[in-house]
């Protein structure tokens, strides 16, 4: 007979492809319903950046259809991001925030911010509630690449603390380092300092609720790592490198960090792997090398997220405060971005589910 049991007794063997379980044991498959011969249900996916979406629909829909008597089948698309949870006891959540990704380099110009507010927009772009924390003292860039550089912070006066009110922008709240101190006026950070700010950032924001909260780090391995890492269960970090010996010497440095402070690394971002020239976009070199963000992490053992190539486009889209995924969707460094973004919205799920 066709009702509700044998509908998810024929899906239980159906695997989500990322966490290799059953989409029923997951309870990703809910609202059952059947009206004769029409099938439907909604399926809950863990994150709104799947790009496994229509594969996962079409296996289900195909489970269905070798049940006798169904004539249709109508599957209903939601999400719900799984809440990273706290690994350490003296950790504290940012309330409302599921899951804490820091972009981190082992040397700054790699283009760490650029991959950071890039993969930022492109989860927005899939309908995910994204954060972005700015926490690089040394070059907090984000707000111009974001659009926003003559923000006027908000302060919310609060007996408990005062709140910062974020700024936004094409559907990413954003506060940065950059609004608090004067670009023309050397900083000197000391540990206590830094520690202090990344916290403000962390807690007294009114970031609302998130299923990302993507965060732009210094570069190096230093005291902002220490405090993140101290202060928030994060959900992973990515370091983004690029072909250069050198700078995959740096970025092993920063994976071993991670791995001493117990952060889960999800993986390297290569970027500017290769040069497409606007001219000719058909062809492409190899400026620095090729194939070593494969070969590391390889030699590592952590997942290659993807490379990006170097595009002139990407950096006129920093520039002019509109992100590339924004401008030029269809351009091979936005694909890349959003290809890279959506592996991060995976593993993320992945670790938390884990
Ligand atoms: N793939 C790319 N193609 C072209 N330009 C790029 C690319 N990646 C980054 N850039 C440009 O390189 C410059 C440095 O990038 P970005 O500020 O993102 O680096 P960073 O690692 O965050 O540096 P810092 O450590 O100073 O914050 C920027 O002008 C950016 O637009």
């Amino acid at each position: 007979m066709l009702d509700t049991q044998s509908i998810l007794d024929v899906l239980k063997p159906v695997q989500d492809p990322e966490l290799q379980k059953s989409l029923v044991e997951l309870n990703m498959i809910r609202n059952v319903a059947v009206e004769g011969g029409n099938v439907s249900f909604t399926l809950v996916l863990t994150t709104p950046a799947c790009p496994l979406r229509e594969f996962i629909v079409e296996d289900c829909k195909k489970a269905v259809q070798t049940l006798p008597g169904v004539t249709s089948v109508n599957v209903d698309v939601t999400s719900e991001t799984p809440q990273q949870q706290p690994s350490l006891p003296d950790q504290n959540s940012v309330a409302g925030a599921k899951n804490i990704i820091a972009v981190s380099s082992g040397k700054g110009g790699v283009g760490k911010s650029t991959v950071a507010v890039n993969i930022a927009v492109a989860l927005a772009q899939t309908g995910a509630k994204v954060g972005l924390l700015d926490a690089d003292i040394y070059g907090p860039n984000v707000p111009t690449m974001l659009g926003l550089e003559n923000t006027e912070v908000q302060v919310e006066k609060n007996p408990a603390g005062d709140i910062l009110q974020p700024a936004f922008n094409y559907g990413v709240k954003m506060v940065s380092m950059g609004f608090l101190i004067d670009p023309d006026q050397p900083v000197i950070w000391r540990g206590p300092m830094l520690n202090g700010i990344i916290r403000q950032f962390l807690y007294q924001v009114n970031w609302g609720e998130l299923d990302y909260l993507v965060v732009d780090m210094p570069p190096g391995t230093g005291d902002a790592q220490l405090t993140m890492a101290q202060a928030v269960p994060m959900a992973g970090a990515i370091i983004v490198t690029t072909p250069q010996t050198v700078s995959l010497q740096d970025a092993r440095r920063g994976l071993k960090m991670f791995e001493q402070l117990g952060v889960n690394v999800l993986g390297i971002v290569e970027n500017m792997s290769y040069f497409i020239p606007p001219d000719a976009p058909e062809r492409s070199y190899d400026l620095f090398g090729s194939g070593g963000g494969e070969k590391t992490s390889k030699e590592l053992q952590v997942p290659l997220l993807g490379c990006i190539p170097l595009e002139i486009a990407l950096r006129e889209g920093g520039d002019h405060g509109v992100p590339i995924v924004m401008s030029a969707p269809e351009s091979a460094s936005a694909k890349a971005l959003t290809a890279i973004a959506q592996n991060i919205a995976g593993k993320v799920s992945v670790a938390a589910l884990a």
